[in-house]
């Protein structure tokens, strides 16, 4: 049993070489914002899977269990906090559901996040199979759930094209088990904002977020690292969370923009 008050993470969710998604999106702003992060990179590749050549490799569920069990020995594996992210094999999460059970033992108010990283615009980017596992294994263990709106509609089998829908998705994620619901990011707004929803059964709020005219990969699992840090941070203030993670994320993205906007001038005046 821990006596310091610092949170302490287990993240399992991927790494990259070059770029930020998973435990490289995750990790550096989990630390600044005062938690202790332990990781285990449920793959090593090159770059994320949007790039033309996917390159490296999946870490084999014996050596996620020689990890845990390593853990376990040194007896270092007590944690507040049991984050979840990109995962290519319905094995691992499988695995990852006992390593719940195995740290809740540790902790019993262990606070499990799971991001259900699947896919995003209507595709998904991991294999089928991964989804009935989140759906029926993973999903039902969620503290915090932190599904983007094409993943929130594949867990629940509905679709939501306004806000009453996002509502009625929330419900069926609730009445799976999940104590905190959060849609990272709807279309619900217009060309202009993407809509966020956070729900804990007794209130709910929904945020306008401004579009920037691009795509990023990486804001998914940043997101979901933010909110579970900022959760701790306010006592679970479900608002100031929401109102808090979006901020970051805004200044983050809106600086990752102008960047690449500017490399883009520089590029076309060659
Ligand atoms: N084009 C964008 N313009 C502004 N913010 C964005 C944009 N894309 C993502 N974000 C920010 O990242 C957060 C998570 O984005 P989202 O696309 O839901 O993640 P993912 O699909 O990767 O799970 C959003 O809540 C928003 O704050
Ligand atoms: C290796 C890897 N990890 C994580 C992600 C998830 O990124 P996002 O945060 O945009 O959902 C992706 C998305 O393509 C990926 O390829």
């Amino acid at each position: 049993m821990s006596t310091d008050s610092t949170p302490r993470v287990l993240s399992i969710q991927s790494h990259v070489v070059h770029g930020y998604v998973g435990n490289k999106s995750a990790v550096f702003p989990l630390q600044v914002l005062g938690f202790e992060v332990d990781a285990i990179n449920t793959v090593q590749f090159s770059t994320h899977t949007g790039y033309k050549h996917i390159k490296g490799t999946i870490l084999k569920n014996e050596e996620m269990a020689e990890l845990i069990e390593g853990l376990a020995l040194n007896e270092v594996d007590y944690y507040t906090h049991f984050l979840t992210g990109y995962s290519r094999s319905p094995d691992s999460l499988k695995q990852i559901a006992s390593i719940i059970t195995k740290l809740k033992q540790k902790n019993p108010n262990l606070i499990y996040v799971c991001d259900p990283v699947m896919g995003d615009n209507g595709k998904m980017y991991v294999p089928d199979e991964v989804l009935p596992v989140y759906r029926d294994i993973l999903v039902p263990l969620a503290d915090i759930l932190t599904p983007n709106q094409f993943e929130a509609e594949q867990i629940t089998g509905l679709t939501m094209n306004d806000l009453d829908g996002a509502l009625k998705i929330i419900d069926a994620l609730h009445n799976k088990g999940v104590k905190t619901v959060v849609l990272s990011s709807t279309d619900l707004g217009d060309e202009q904002n993407m809509i966020g929803i956070a729900s804990n059964k007794d209130s709910c709020y929904k945020i306008v977020i401004p579009k920037f005219g691009a795509t990023f990969t990486g804001t998914g699992d940043l997101f979901a690292a933010l909110f579970m840090a900022w959760s701790h941070k306010t006592n679970k203030n479900l608002k100031l969370t929401l109102e808090k993670t979006i901020a970051t994320l805004q200044y983050i993205v809106k600086d990752t923009f102008d960047k690449a906007r500017g490399l883009l001038f520089v590029w076309l005046l060659r």
